[in-house]
């Protein structure tokens, strides 16, 4: 027998809400260029985006079986994360899967390895985030964890973590570390936004991001 546990302590609500109003670039920049997944990990689709708590799951490469429970078991808003060692060549997880994510009200899906039915996939609007796109089947055997800590794109992801998605690829952020995230987030795009009217506003960016001491001290000389 192997009793295993799908329960684990989720951010509130609000917090997540809050974060999903910053991109992605933006939440690992603000944490101190921490938490991106490999850019190996890409949505199907750049439209794609979502933000909720990780429903970890580890699966056998070519195996969806723990998949398939963790989609029985995640809650509506779970963003569900599937560590299967990389494995490009397999198509764990396509519309019929999908289909029952949306219907339980789930959040999206990141995995390193494959997915398939990508059209339907697009036109269903789930948010998919995949190492690889492959039509090959994948068998259902080998049962184990979830809900643990699991190591995908190079980051480990702990369930409850908070995973933002978007164009531009996957961010963790550390269930603790949210609220810091979240301020920090906002600091960094009213800088942003600073700088974009000053650009607007005529100013250079040599001006506007103080580089003229540094490319001073670094000897540039530019020839108009
Ligand atoms: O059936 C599977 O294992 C994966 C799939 O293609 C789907 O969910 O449509
Ligand atoms: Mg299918």
């Amino acid at each position: 027998m192997l009793r295993v546990t799908t329960r684990f302590d989720r951010p509130d609500p609000a917090l997540v809400d809050q974060l999903s109003g910053y991109s992605a670039a933006t939440v690992h920049e603000a944490q101190g260029r921490l938490g991106a997944l490999d850019s190996t990990i890409k949505p199907i689709d750049p439209t794609m985006s979502a933000c909720g708590p990780a429903f970890t799951v580890r699966c056998a490469p070519r195996d969806n079986i723990v998949l398939q429970v963790a989609i029985a078991h995640a809650r509506p808003g779970d963003v569900i994360v599937v560590s299967a060692g990389q494995y490009a060549e397999a198509g764990s997880f396509g519309d019929v899967l999908a289909n029952a994510c949306v219907a339980r009200g789930l959040g999206g899906l990141v995995t390193d390895t494959g997915v398939r039915d990508t059209q339907e996939l697009r036109k269903l609007g789930f948010p998919v985030f995949s190492y690889s796109v492959s039509m090959k089947g994948t068998v259902k055997e080998t049962v184990g964890p979830m809900a643990g800590p699991v190591l995908i794109g190079g980051e480990i992801v702990r369930p409850g973590d908070v995973v933002r998605v978007d164009a531009d690829g996957v961010v963790v952020v550390r269930r603790e570390d949210l609220k810091d995230v979240i301020a920090k987030s906002r600091v960094r795009v009213d800088a942003e936004d600073a700088y974009i009217a000053a650009y607007r506003a005529g100013k250079s960016v040599i001006e506007v991001s103080r580089l003229a001491a540094v490319l001073e001290a670094k000897g540039l000389v530019i020839d108009e």
